[in-house]
């Protein structure tokens, strides 16, 4: 019935304080009341609807998403709404569009690789929306191999610009969101040549489109790429292609300085504090035609991407969560078998199988959202040290968010289909939510770096560690450990094989260093003063479980190293068995501190209350297929069937 709890026999077994977890979960008090207010705002207002996503067509589906960006910008500036605020306010509409892009990646990058002019500028029109940009980098040819981009930006000194161009077919931009139909402007990267050299890959900002009729520029050639993976709501979101012939911008246009990491301190929730940016140019052309690279490492043309891969480990921890939260309520709904005397049958969520697929990803969860906060910290020191030119911990900053990047989108990406799999048959059903998260999620696991790609960035920073063991350059920070293998680098000194040939191994090696990380960000939250009762236990159960899940799945690599005996291995898998029952009482408060909304969830298995099956059989109506009762084709195709009429039937 509507207004009972069904799960309320559930949420009184809870041994913690689940308000005080609520606000771990969010950061702060303050975070959480952002989020709270929020997320209850998007709930209830009619315009930001998207139960009826799975039935609109691919055009409806966008221009419904345009639809809602205007409503969301309009509401952000209504209600006065803080950047905080209006960062909140995109993530529970749950809409993936251009506003991604515009937001996520070109203001960082104009912050990140624009000269205090070029700031002063763009940004002022790109807070207010008067254009809206993205990010073309990516092209047909080249994704992951940046420095293969071949886009060109000839500088020509007779009218001080640059000419953007698109020589080959490969070059053709492609992929760039917000791109297809949206975008009127781009930072746009491309090889620059000056004076005939080729000076590596800038950025350049570049109109598209026009603002007067929104109509392409002389010289662009730009579209859509069509539909994307299953019938998400990913295909809301316009992906482009641009082909650019002998396009002419100012030279003033090029990004001219690197001090990303001084500028942006936006942290996931993307609360903008700008930092005093110190200018360090990378490179710059000068009137005359001269180019100057700067002795700052080259890679600071990468800033945009280090930051986005460090906002991307904060919302697997939400992705996973919304996942996790929908299997757990619909795993404590869901009875089948083991009834004893007529009694109820049992709770699915009771089976221990059930609960050895489970609770590792509710675990999980957690630790990507503590690691999460750790790598926002990480952020910040880095940006701080720039501002003294000091970029020691500029190569362990990318190796953390690359690596957790790929960690974090692989585990959810996986735990999603998990979770999807945990409801058995209706997890199959749109309305559990879980087929579009897992649709719009998993190409995280490709964009902002595939995650291959970017294990190998880690493996070859590690490697780079060990080559330096022995030096005076002792490793320090996330690295420090490895002080303890430089005996076994001596032992096999002179066993050395190329990297690529080991790089399947080295793959490995780099995401056991990404695990050991969340791991030990996990017990570092743990040392932390954490208020509620019975708060801390909780965490401490979860933080043994993510632990243990690993050693437990990665056994064979701690036994043949030796790093275990076998009985410590007998004895791990007994201690999660007791942990996954400490959980038990505690699972559905635990989501519950997630504190979503059903609007946000978009799960009728995940809902509140627990009032599933009536929810189910009055959804099943509402599908447009069960508008008429004899369905639209019978006469044509079905009743020629029945009637064996089908050999004379024009079909
Ligand atoms: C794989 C690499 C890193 C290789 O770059 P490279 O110039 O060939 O450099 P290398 O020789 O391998 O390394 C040279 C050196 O540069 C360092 N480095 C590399 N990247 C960074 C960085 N970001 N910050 C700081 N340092 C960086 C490396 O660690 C190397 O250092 P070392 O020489 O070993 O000391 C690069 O090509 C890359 O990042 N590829 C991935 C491209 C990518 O992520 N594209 C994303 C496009 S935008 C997008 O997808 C948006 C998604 C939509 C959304 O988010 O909604
Ligand atoms: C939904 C979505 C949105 C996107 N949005 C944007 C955007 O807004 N802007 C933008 O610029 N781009 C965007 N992209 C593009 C994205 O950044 C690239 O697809 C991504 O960087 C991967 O590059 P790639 O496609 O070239 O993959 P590839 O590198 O071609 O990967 C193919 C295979 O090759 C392997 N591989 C590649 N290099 C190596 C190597 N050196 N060693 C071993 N294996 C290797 C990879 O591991 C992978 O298995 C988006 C992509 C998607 C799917």
């Amino acid at each position: 019935m509507e207004g009972v709890d069904h799960l309320a026999h559930e949420r009184n077994k809870s041994e913690f304080d689940v308000d005080a977890m609520k606000i771990v979960w969010a950061g702060s008090p303050h975070a959480f009341v952002v989020s709270d207010r929020i997320s209850k705002l998007v709930a209830s207002d009619p315009g930001f609807r998207k139960d009826n996503r799975s039935t609109l067509s691919r055009k409806e589906l966008f221009k419904n998403t345009l639809r809602k960006a205007a409503y969301a910008w309009k509401t952000i500036i209504d209600l006065h709404l803080s950047e905080e605020e209006a960062a909140k306010l995109r993530f529970y509409v749950d809409e993936p569009a251009f506003t991604d892009v515009h937001w996520g990646m070109f203001i960082p990058a104009i912050k990140g690789q624009g000269t205090e002019e070029q700031q002063q500028k763009w940004l002022p029109l790109a807070y207010k929306m008067q254009i809206i940009g993205c990010y073309a980098q990516t092209e047909l040819g080249h994704g992951s191999n940046v420095q293969g981009l071949e886009t060109t930006a000839t500088f020509d000194p007779q009218t001080d610009e640059f000419i953007i161009h698109s020589p080959t077919l490969t070059s053709s931009k492609w992929w760039p969101g917000g791109l297809g139909k949206v975008a009127t402007h781009a930072i746009a990267y491309a090889l620059l040549i000056v004076g005939g050299r080729e000076q590596g890959v800038h950025g350049f900002i570049v109109q598209l489109r026009s603002l007067e009729d929104h109509s392409p520029l002389p010289g662009m050639t730009v579209g859509d790429i069509g539909m994307k993976f299953g019938n998400g709501a990913y295909n809301a979101m316009d992906n482009g292609v641009l082909r650019f012939d002998h396009v002419r911008i100012p030279r003033n246009q090029m990004l001219m300085r690197c001090a990303q990491y001084t500028c942006l301190c936006m942290p996931s929730d993307a609360k903008l504090i700008l930092e005093p940016c110190i200018l360090i140019r990378v490179s710059q052309v000068t009137c005359e035609g001269k180019y100057k690279q700067s002795d700052v490492p080259r890679q600071l043309v990468y800033g945009a991407m280090l930051y986005v891969r460090q906002t991307i480990v904060a919302d697997a921890s939400c992705a996973l969560s919304r996942a996790v939260c929908i299997a757990t309520r619909y795993s404590a709904v869901r009875r089948q078998f083991g009834s004893q005397n007529g009694g109820p049958e049992t709770q699915v969520i009771d089976y221990k199988t059930q609960q050895s697929r489970l609770f590792p990803l509710l675990a999980s969860a957690y630790a990507f959202r503590f690691v999460g906060e750790w790598l926002k910290w990480l952020y910040a020191d880095v940006t701080q040290r720039l501002q003294a030119n000091d970029f020691s911990t500029l190569p362990e900053a990318h190796a953390c968010t690359a690596g957790l990047k790929s960690l974090t989108t692989t585990a959810t990406a996986d735990g999603i289909e998990e979770c999807r799999k945990l409801c058995g048959g209706h997890g199959y059903l749109c309305s559990s939510g879980l087929p579009e998260l897992f649709a719009v999620y998993v190409p995280a696991c490709t964009y902002e770096g595939e995650n291959t790609v970017l294990l190998l960035q880690v493996a070859r920073f590690l490697m780079k560690t060990v080559s330096q063991l022995g030096s005076s350059k002792k490793p320090v920070g996330t690295i420090a450990y490895m002080t303890r293998v430089e005996h076994l680098m001596q032992c096999r000194c002179g066993v050395q094989r190329g990297f690529a040939e080991l790089s399947a191994d080295l793959v490995e090696a780099a995401v056991a260093h990404c695990q050991l990380l969340v791991v030990s960000k996990f017990i570092e939250k743990l040392q932390q003063e954490i208020p509620g009762k019975g708060v801390k236990q909780q965490l401490e159960v979860l933080c043994n479980i993510y632990a243990l899940f690993l050693l437990h799945k990665h056994q064979g690599d701690f036994l043949s190293t030796g790093c275990i005996t076998p009985k410590h291995a007998a004895l791990a898998n007994d201690e999660l068995r007791s942990l996954y029952s400490q959980v038990r009482p505690n699972a559905i408060a635990l989501v519950d501190a997630f504190n979503y909304t059903d609007h946000y969830l978009g799960s009728i298995l995940g809902c509140y209350d627990g009032n599933v099956y009536p929810k189910l059989y009055e959804a099943a109506w509402k599908d447009p297929l069960n508008e008429s009762v004899v369905p639209d084709g019978y006469h044509q195709y079905i009743r020629p069937l029945l009637k064996q009429e089908i050999r004379t039937a024009r079909l």
